[in-house]
């Protein structure tokens, strides 16, 4: 990147700006490689606009990753940096990671030069950790926003540096410093919230049937798996419902797959990008529209991500979790469990998934009470309005001198 990335004089030397010498708040929200990092990045950065609409935002992601597509679609402007995650288990494969990582720290320190933010956010990911710890080193007052219950690597080495760090889970002071500790919960994008779709109009957007109930099939940002395995090992079952009807979103990797399954169930070639030959079956690789997906939903299936967890808590979606046991501490097992012990959700274990999700949802779509009973005890965990809160955090960042730098 050589030119300066906001048309702005390019200072330089790394000194920030005095605030009241800026015309405009300035700051760089920077993480990615799943939605969990990038929704809530995409969260506070609609909430700082709500606030401050004149705010200059940069992103700063990882080349190659999910957010360089879903931070333009939301109408964001982002930087990629080389920069790629660690092989922990084969350790004397990371040499060019590490290079990698020092060819991001320069431009990480560059893209700082030239846009000179007031404020670096951190959202978790590969990015963050380079740009951070670059805006760190250039006295640039730092916040970070950890989803989860168990600390990420990145998030945990930048807490030495950053000024606030915002949680969604009790007892975070395992892993950062309490004094610096804020708790905003997760945010969740504001078109998701508030809105006026009808249900019925939400499920004639999939191409169903608005008499019938719907289960919203979710694997997180990447798809998941084991669910996808279930599904196509039921196909039969699904057409033998046809009172229910299904919305299924696969993750990118795995949606041929999925195609080829129900073209050879069906003897059917799946033509539309969307619908599958199955016709209470709508099958899709990533749905952008959220909003209407959780309008049609009378029960959703999913994994225990935290940013997918305060959805449902905001949108008192009554819930099944097969929580993925690939992620670190297996935290989402703990995600899960802290709504089931509260029944404001059933979980299901990832190895009896195949066995157990399709009965166990298929009982709980025809019983209306339970769903009830779901969707009121996980409204009462919802944490409301974290992106505002998160946003005035930075803000004070911004315009409060006595910011504790480390
Ligand atoms: C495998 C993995 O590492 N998962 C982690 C990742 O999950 P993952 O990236 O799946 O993130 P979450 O479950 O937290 O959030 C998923 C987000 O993607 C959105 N969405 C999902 C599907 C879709 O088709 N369209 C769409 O927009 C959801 O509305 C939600 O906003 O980050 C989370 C938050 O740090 C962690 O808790 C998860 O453990």
């Amino acid at each position: 990147m050589s030119k300066d990335v906001n048309n702005h004089t390019t200072q330089s030397n790394s000194t920030p700006l005095p605030t009241e010498k800026r015309s405009k708040v300035r700051l760089i929200i920077s993480g990615g490689g799943t939605g969990g990092h990038i929704f809530p990045a995409i969260s506070i950065a609609n909430a700082i606009k709500e606030l401050c609409p004149d705010a200059e935002i940069l992103f700063v992601g990882a080349e190659g990753r999910m957010e360089m597509q879903r931070v333009p679609d939301a109408g964001y402007r982002i930087i990629g940096l080389p920069v790629a995650g660690f092989d922990r288990k084969h350790l004397w494969k990371n040499f060019s990671v590490l290079l990698k990582l020092i060819r991001s720290q320069w431009k990480a320190r560059s893209i700082i030069k030239e846009f000179r933010p007031q404020v670096a956010v951190g959202v978790g990911g590969y990015a963050s950790g380079p740009t951070l710890k670059t805006a760190g080193m250039m006295d640039i007052p730092t916040l970070i926003q950890e989803q989860n219950s168990y600390a990420g690597v990145t998030n945990k080495l930048l807490a030495q540096k950053a000024c606030k760090i915002c949680v969604a889970y009790e007892g975070m002071e395992k892993f950062f410093p309490a004094e610096k500790i804020i708790m905003t919960g997760n945010p969740v994008r504001q078109n998701l919230l508030g809105h006026s779709i009808l249900h019925a109009d939400a499920v004639k957007y999939f191409g169903l049937n608005p008499k019938r109930k719907t289960i919203l099939i979710l694997g997180g940002s990447l798809g998941a798996r084991t669910i996808n395995q279930t599904l196509t090992a039921s196909l039969d079952v699904v057409r033998a419902h046809p009172d229910v009807q299904f919305i299924w979103q696969t993750g990118k990797i795995y949606i041929d797959q999925v195609r080829e399954t129900i073209t050879t169930a069906t003897g059917e070639v799946v033509r539309n990008p969307h619908i599958s030959t199955i016709p209470n079956l709508y099958v899709t690789d990533f749905i952008k529209d959220m909003a209407n997906a959780y309008a049609a939903a009378d029960l959703v299936i999913s994994r225990a991500g935290a940013g997918s967890i305060s959805e449902f808590c905001l949108l008192q979606k009554p819930v099944i979790l097969v929580p993925s046991p690939n992620v670190a501490e297996d935290h989402q097992t703990k995600n899960a469990l802290a709504l089931a012990d509260k029944d404001a959700a059933i979980y299901v274990k990832d190895v009896e998934a195949k066995d157990k999700l399709l009965p166990i949802a298929l009982e709980t779509i025809s019983n209306p009470q339970k769903l009830k009973d779901l969707s009121e005890n996980i409204a009462k965990l919802a944490l409301p309005n974290s992106a505002t809160v998160i946003a005035k955090e930075v803000l004070k960042l911004i315009t409060n001198p006595n910011h504790q730098l480390k």
